[in-house]
């Protein structure tokens, strides 16, 4: 019998949800809240989850497929799992190791983190504990001084690529964290920022996140902005935050050298259509013409399946491995990775997929079950 960060028992752990029922008992409310909610009324975040309910699958028999290789190439590197940790703010928020412990439970599995610009760990001392490659993600701030420093840093530290967020010019309407007036507590806070770091206080039905993210980050951000940050860095850099076929298009055409599918998690726009409605019209425009990436509603490997299988080039995880972290550290992270890893590889077999690149549009369908 096994144990798991869920504690001493044996392990009930069957299910990624299974680490957000002990994530939520050892979080503040508020703290909970601003994990698991969305923007306006949360339809997004909802039919993000629906999307992949709704999918059903064509699985293939008699391939012989014993042992399924998970793997992907990606910019010249070999992934051993199709999914990496997604940017999420302030880890420390979840556990008081922060991002260290979220590396190190990703590097367990080979899994690249993309590192939030938020982080409330340095940048450096979360490459020193990481067992894998890390990219930066970073959001458009009206110092962009303060931009290219950090793109110095992370060449500096050995980081592989930047992700720029490019769907928050206004952070939208989280009204769980507005009636907690969250914020974050510097001690919890981003310590990569310099002064630009400093806490704002939620005013009436204000949220102090929100209010930080009003006071620095540039809505006036354009395609020419992603044309100077390609030009400040010899990485790779990747659009967050893409949704429709045309800003697909755009983004290539300006110089992105992958996009991320994504819709913020539920967090932006309250009504924007789902991650894996949003990663089908991207694929089709894009022809592999860059790597696709897509975030939002993936909980368990079978999601990850379907999300390659409808042309991602692999998959972000947000809160489900936050559920994990803030469970049990690095091995809460750990585990909810591996338990992924685990429902993709069953799922792969019983599909009759030996590799990822046996996952193709044929073996999903989209009418009903
Ligand atoms: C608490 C929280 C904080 C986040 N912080 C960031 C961030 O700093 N930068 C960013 O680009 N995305 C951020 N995101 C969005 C994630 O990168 C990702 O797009 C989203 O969580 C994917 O959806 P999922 O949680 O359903 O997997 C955050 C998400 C959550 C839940
Ligand atoms: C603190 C925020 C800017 C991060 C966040 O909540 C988000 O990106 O959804």
């Amino acid at each position: 019998m096994t144990t798991s960060a869920l504690g001493q028992e044996p392990s009930v752990a069957l299910r990624t949800e299974d680490f957000a029922v002990l994530a939520q008992a050892r979080l503040e409310p508020a703290v909970w809240d601003f994990l698991s909610g969305g923007s306006g009324a949360e339809r997004t975040l909802a039919g993000n989850l629906r999307a992949f309910d709704a999918v059903r699958l064509r699985p293939r028999i008699l391939t012989g497929t014993a042992e399924p290789d998970t793997g992907v190439e990606l910019f010249a590197h070999r992934w051993p799992v199709p999914f990496a940790i997604a940017p999420v703010a302030c880890n420390r928020l979840l556990h008081p190791e922060g991002e260290v412990a979220t590396v190190r439970g990703a590097g367990a599995l080979g899994a690249v983190t993309i590192v939030p610009m938020l982080a409330s760990r340095t940048l450096e001392d979360i490459r020193a504990a990481a067992g894998a490659p890390l990219w930066l993600q970073l959001f458009w701030t009206r110092d962009r001084a303060l931009m290219t420093e950090l793109v110095e840093r992370a060449e500096s530290a050995g980081y592989g690529a930047l992700v720029i967020t490019s769907d928050m010019p206004v952070m939208a309407r989280r009204l769980r964290d507005l009636r907690n007036r969250f914020v974050i507590e510097p001690e919890f806070g981003p310590v990569n920022l310099g002064s630009a770091g400093v806490q704002v206080r939620g005013g009436e039905g204000e949220s102090g996140v929100r209010a930080h993210a009003a006071k620095t980050f540039d809505p006036t951000a354009t395609w020419r902005d992603l044309e100077w940050l390609r030009s400040t860095t010899r990485l790779p850099v990747i659009v967050k935050g893409v949704l429709t076929d045309r800003d697909a298009e755009l983004a290539v055409r300006h110089g992105a050298q992958g996009v991320v599918v994504s819709n913020h998690g539920g967090r932006q726009l309250d009504g924007a259509q789902s991650s894996l409605t949003a990663l089908r019209e991207v694929t089709r425009a894009l022809g592999g013409r860059v790597p696709v990436f897509v975030d939002g509603g993936v909980r368990r490997g079978v999601d990850v399946l379907v999300a390659l299988a409808a042309g991602a080039d692999a998959v972000l995880l947000g809160r489900a491995p936050m559920w994990g972290l803030a469970a049990a550290g690095e091995r809460g992270v750990r585990e909810v990775l591996a338990l992924i890893l685990e429902e993709l590889r069953e799922a792969m077999r019983l599909c009759g997929a030996a590799t990822t690149a046996d996952l193709g549009p044929d073996l999903l369908s989209w009418s009903a079950p």
